[in-house]
C-alpha cells in the first residue's frame, strides 16, 4: 500500500502515490477526456500500447495496441478472472463458493452452456422464432402508440431494455414478461443498480477494502451487497419453481437442462445450484446492457444518417416485403443490414473494455512482466476506432466499409466480441437481436431527428458505454 516502487519491468504508466497508487492521475485524465476509454487511449499515446496502473491494492494493466490486444487475448497465462466471473464479483464469488475463479472449472461450465444454449436459443430455428415473437410485440406496441397519429416522439436510448431482457430470460428460464409486469420492473431496477455500483475495473471498496468497514454506505459497498442479495433471491425463487415443476421428459429451458445434469450420475464437480444461479446472473450482466446499448447506438446513427436508413429499408423491402417480419433466414440475402449491425457493434464496443482478466502467474506481455494476480483489460477502442485500427473516419457510421464487391469482408482487427478462451458466449444471440429488432422496426417505421432536438454523439461513461438520452420522431412508412 505504502510502496510506490513499481514491480520490475512492469508496463510504463503514471507514477504512484502511497495508498492510492495512480488513482488520482486516472481520475484527472478521465475528467479531462470525459471518458475512461478516451483517457486510457490518451495514456497509450504517452506511455505506449500497454499501460501499467495501480489503484489501491490492485495492479491494473490496460492494453490498447491492436497487436498487444491479440497477444493478451491469446495468452493462457492471462486467462483468469478477477476472483469472480465478472467485474468486481469478489463478495459474490465468496458466496458462490469461488468456483468461477478456477479456469478449468469455468471452461467445463462454458462448454456446457454453449452446447445447451444451442438447443434452447442459439439453435437457428428456435432462436429466430423466439426473437421474432419479441420483435412482433415491439412493432405492435409502436403501432398502438401511433394509432390515429401521424407520428410520435419516443425516447430511444432505453427502448430495447425490456425486450432484450425477455430474450435472455426466455432462454434461461422460459419466461417472457409483459412490459407492464412488476417482476420485470423489479428485475430491471436490480440490474440497473448492479451496474451502477461497479466500474469496469472494479469498485472503490474492492480496490480499498478498508472502505467496506469504515464507509460501507458512501463507498457503495452496502448497496452492492443488498443488490446482490436481491438478485440472488430473484433467481433462487425461479430455480425453486423449476425444481417443483421439473420433468425429465419435458426439458423447457436452460435451467431445466442444468437441473438434469445435477440429477445425473455423470455430474461433474463444477456443477452445483450456486453455479447455475451465477451463470444466470452472468448472462444478465453480460448480455442485457451490451445488446440494448448497441441497439441504442444503432438507432442514434440511423437518425443521424437517413441515407443509411433508406438503403437498409430498400433491402428489407426487396428481400422480406411488408407482409411478414424479417427472420434470421433472410440474413444471407441482406448484406447491407448485416453491415448496419456490424457498424452498430463497432460504435458500442469501440467505446468499451473487455471483461477484466487476471494473470494466473508472473508472465509476459509485449516484453513487460505482468505480475501474478494483476488485472488485465483491453480498451477495444484500440482495435475498432484507434489510429492502428485501419478504420477510416472511425466516428462515422458507414456500413459500406465492410462491403467489397457485394461481399462482407472483415479486417482481423474487428473483434467486438474478443477472442480466445473468454470469447463472448452470446455473440450469436447478440447479433441476431440487433439484426431482427433493427430490421423489423425499419420495415414498418421511419426514424428521424425531432425538430429542435438534435442528437449528440456524446455518450454515457459507465461499465458499458451508451448513448445519452435521445429522442426520435417515429412515423409509419407509407
Ligand atoms: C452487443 C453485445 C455484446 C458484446 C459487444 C459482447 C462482448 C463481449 C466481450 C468483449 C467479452 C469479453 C471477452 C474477453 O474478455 O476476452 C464478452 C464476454 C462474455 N459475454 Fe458478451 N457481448 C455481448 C452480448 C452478450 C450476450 C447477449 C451474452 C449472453 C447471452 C453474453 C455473454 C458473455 C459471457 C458469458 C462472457 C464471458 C465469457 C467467458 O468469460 O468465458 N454477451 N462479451
Amino acid at each position: 500500500y505504502l510502496d510506490t516502487k513499481k514491480p520490475k519491468n512492469y508496463p510504463p504508466g503514471p507514477s504512484w502515490l502511497p495508498i492510492i497508487g495512480s488513482a488520482h492521475t486516472i481520475a484527472e485524465w478521465r475528467k479531462k477526456a470525459g471518458y475512461l476509454y478516451k483517457a486510457t487511449a490518451e495514456m497509450a499515446e504517452k506511455y505506449g500500447p500497454v499501460i501499467g496502473l495501480r489503484v489501491g491494492k490492485d495492479l491494473i494493466v490496460v492494453v490498447y495496441g491492436k497487436n498487444q490486444i491479440r497477444e493478451f487475448l491469446a495468452s493462457d497465462d492471462l486467462a483468469g478472472r478477477p476472483t469472480g466471473a465478472f467485474f468486481d464479483m469478489r463478495t459474490w464469488g465468496e458466496r458462490r463458493g469461488v468456483l468461477l475463479t478456477d479456469s478449468d472449472f469455468w471452461q467445463e461450465q462454458r462448454r456446457f452452456i454453449l452446447r445447451q444454449l444451442r438447443e434452447f436459443g442459439f439453435g437457428r430455428k428456435n432462436m429466430s422464432s423466439m426473437i421474432e415473437e419479441e420483435t412482433a410485440i415491439m412493432v405492435e406496441s409502436y403501432q398502438k402508440m401511433l394509432a390515429g397519429k401521424k407520428s410520435v416522439t419516443l425516447n430511444m436510448e432505453s427502448a430495447f431494455n425490456i425486450h432484450i431482457l425477455n430474450t435472455l430470460w426466455m432462454m434461461m428460464a422460459g419466461i417472457r414478461y409483459s412490459p407492464e409486469d412488476k417482476n420485470l420492473k423489479s428485475l430491471q431496477d436490480i440490474l440497473g443498480r448492479l451496474f451502477s455500483t461497479v466500474d469496469m475495473v472494479g469498485a472503490p471498496f474492492s480496490q480499498f477494502p478498508i472502505l467496506r468497514f469504515i464507509a460501507p454506505e458512501i463507498s457503495g459497498y452496502k448497496l452492492y451487497l443488498e443488490t446482490h442479495l436481491q438478485i440472488w433471491e430473484f433467481l433462487y425463487d425461479e430455480l425453486k419453481r423449476h425444481k417443483e415443476t421439473w420433468d425429465e421428459n419435458n426439458l423447457r429451458d436452460f435451467m431445466d437442462v442444468y437441473l438434469k445434469m445435477l440429477n445425473s450420475p455423470e455430474r461433474k464437480e463444477s456443477f452445483c445450484e450456486k453455479q447455475l444461479l451465477a451463470i444466470c446472473l452472468d448472462m444478465f450482466m453480460a448480455g442485457s446492457e451490451t445488446t440494448s446499448k448497441s441497439l441504442g447506438f444503432c438507432f442514434l446513427n440511423l437518425i443521424m444518417y437517413p441515407d443509411v436508413q433508406k438503403k437498409a429499408q430498400q433491402e428489407i423491402d426487396a428481400v422480406v416485403g411488408r407482409n411478414r417480419l424479417p427472420s434470421l433466414e433472410d440474413r444471407p440475402q441482406m448484406p447491407y443490414m448485416e453491415c448496419v449491425v456490424l457498424e452498430a457493434l463497432r460504435m458500442f464496443s469501440g467505446r468499451a473494455f473487455t471483461v477484466p482478466h487476471r494473470a494466473f502467474k508472473d508472465t509476459h506481455l509485449n516484453g513487460y512482466i505482468i505480475p501474478k494476480d494483476a488485472m488485465v483489460i483491453a480498451n477495444m477502442h484500440g482495435t475498432l476506432m484507434g489510429p492502428e485500427s485501419g478504420v477510416e473516419d472511425p466516428e462515422i457510421f458507414k456500413p459500406e466499409r465492410y462491403l467489397k464487391d457485394g461481399k462482407i469482408t472483415l479486417a482481423d482487427t474487428y473483434l467486438p466480441f474478443g477472442f480466445g478462451k473468454h470469447r463472448c458466449l452470446g455473440e450469436t444471440l447478440a447479433k441476431a437481436n440487433v439484426f431482427l429488432f433493427t430490421a423489423s422496426l425499419l420495415q414498418h417505421f421511419n426514424f428521424s431527428i425531432v425538430p429542435g432536438s438534435p442528437p449528440t454523439t456524446e455518450c454515457i461513461d459507465g461499465v458499458t458505454p451508451g448513448p445519452l438520452p435521445f429522442k426520435a420522431l417515429v412515423t409509419p412508412r407509407e
